[in-house]
C-alpha cells in the first residue's frame, strides 16, 4: 500500500500521495460548535478552504479553529479532528478500506513533546506507523537536493508561523536557526502599521490578501478598505507597494539575521560549500516581493527560490516513504527548541 507525505502547517495543509501527487493544499483551518470547542469529541464542520471563508465571519455557536501554533499542536483533541477531517477529504475508496502510511513533516525545533504529540495524533486519526520528518530537510528533497551526500547544503524555509534556516550534510543537522518570526508575523506589522499610520482598522484576512497582492503588483498601488478609527465608518485607503514593504522590512530583517546566525554557526569547509552552491528557499512568504533580492545583498550568495515553494516540504515527505534512509537518518537530529 501506498501513502502520503503530508505538510501539517501552521497557515496551509498540503498532502502528497506517492503517485498521485498533491491532493490537498488548503488552509488549516476549520470550523466547529463553540459547545465542542474544548470537550473531548470535537466534530469539525468544515475544513479547508470553506472553513477560511468563515474566518471573522463565524454566526453565534461557530468558530473557526487554527488547530496548529508555531508548527506545533497545542491541543490534542482539536488537531486529532483536523487531521480526520483531512484524511476524510482525501479519502479514496482504495485506501478507506486501509490506514495509510505517512511521513509527516515537523518543524527541526519541535521538542521530542511536540513530536510524540502529532505522532499520537496521526496514528489515533486512523494513519498506520506514522513518522515525522524535519520540514527543512523533507523540504530539501522535495526541491532535489540530497540531505544524505557529503557536502553541506543550506535551506530557509518560512511558513506562517515559523521560520526554520538549516544547514545538513551526510545524514546531519550543521547548524539550525528557529524563530516565530515569519508570515503572520508580517500580516500582524501591516495590521499594526494600517491601524497606527493610516487609522484604518482591517481584517486578518483583508492585512494578509494585501501582503500575498505585493508579488504582483510590482511598482503599482493597492487599494485597501477598512473602518475608520476615528469616524467608525468604512474607508478605502490607497498604498504604494513601496510602503507596504517599508511596513515589512523589520519582520524580513528579523529572518536575515537569524540566516546570519546560522552561518556563523558553521565550520569553515561546510561554509565554503555553501557560498559556493548558495541556498534554497522555500515556504510561502518567501514569495514575499523582494525577498531573495534582500538576502542576495545581504550576503552575496546565489539565492534559489524554489519551484514550488507551498508544496515541496509534502512533496519530500513523500518521497521519502520510498526512501527510508532520510527519515532514519534524520530521526535524532531535532534541535529542540529552547
Ligand atoms: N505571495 C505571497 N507573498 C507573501 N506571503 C505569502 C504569499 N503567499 C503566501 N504567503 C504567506 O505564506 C504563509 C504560508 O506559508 P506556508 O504554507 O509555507 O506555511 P505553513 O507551512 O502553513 O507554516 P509553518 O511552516 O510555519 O507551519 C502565510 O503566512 C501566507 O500569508
Amino acid at each position: 500500500m501506498t501513502g502520503f507525505g503530508i505538510d501539517l502547517g501552521t497557515a496551509n495543509t498540503v498532502v502528497c500521495h506517492q503517485r498521485r501527487g498533491v491532493v490537498m493544499d488548503e488552509p488549516s483551518v476549520m470550523v466547529v460548535r463553540t459547545s465542542e470547542a474544548r470537550s473531548r469529541r470535537v466534530r469539525p464542520l468544515l475544513v479547508g478552504h470553506e472553513a477560511r471563508d468563515l474566518m471573522g465571519r463565524c454566526p453565534v455557536g461557530l468558530a473557526a479553529v487554527r488547530p496548529l501554533h508555531d508548527g506545533v499542536i497545542v491541543d490534542l483533541e482539536s488537531a486529532r479532528a483536523f487531521v480526520v477531517g483531512v484524511l476524510g477529504k482525501i479519502a479514496a475508496p482504495a485506501w478507506q478500506r486501509g490506514r495509510p502510511r505517512a511521513v509527516i513533516g515537523v518543524p527541526a525545533g519541535a521538542t521530542a513533546l511536540e513530536r510524540r504529540a502529532l505522532l499520537e495524533v496521526a496514528h489515533e486519526a486512523g494513519i498506520r506507523k506514522p513518522e515525522v520528518i524535519p520540514e527543512p530537510i523533507a523540504g530539501a528533497v522535495g526541491c532535489g537536493l540530497d540531505p544524505l551526500e557529503p557536502r553541506a547544503h543550506m535551506v530557509v524555509d518560512i511558513g506562517g508561523g515559523t521560520s526554520e534556516i538549516t544547514a545538513f550534510c551526510y545524514g546531519g543537522v550543521l547548524s539550525h536557526r528557529s524563530s516565530r518570526i515569519a508570515g503572520d508575523e508580517m500580516t500582524l506589522a501591516l495590521y499594526r502599521y494600517l491601524r497606527s499610520e493610516h487609522q484604518l482598522l482591517v481584517g486578518e484576512l483583508t492585512a494578509e490578501s494585501l501582503k500575498c497582492r505585493q508579488d504582483t503588483d510590482e511598482g503599482l498601488s493597492s487599494v485597501v478598505q477598512g473602518i475608520d478609527l476615528a469616524t467608525g465608518r468604512p474607508r478605502l485607503l490607497t498604498l504604494e507597494s513601496a510602503e507596504v514593504l517599508d511596513a515589512l522590512r523589520p519582520t524580513a530583517d528579523a529572518i536575515i539575521a537569524a540566516l546570519a546566525g546560522a552561518l556563523d554557526d558553521l565550520p569553515p569547509q561546510a561554509a565554503d560549500d555553501i557560498l559556493t552552491d548558495g541556498i534554497t528557499v522555500f515556504g510561502g512568504s518567501s514569495l514575499l516581493r523582494g525577498f531573495d533580492k534582500l538576502i542576495e545583498a545581504a550576503f552575496a550568495f546565489p539565492v534559489r527560490m524554489a519551484d514550488r515553494p507551498l508544496t515541496c516540504v509534502a512533496e519530500g515527505a513523500s518521497r521519502c516513504l520510498a526512501d527510508p534512509d532520510v527519515v532514519r537518518a534524520y530521526q535524532d537530529t531535532f534541535v529542540e527548541a529552547t
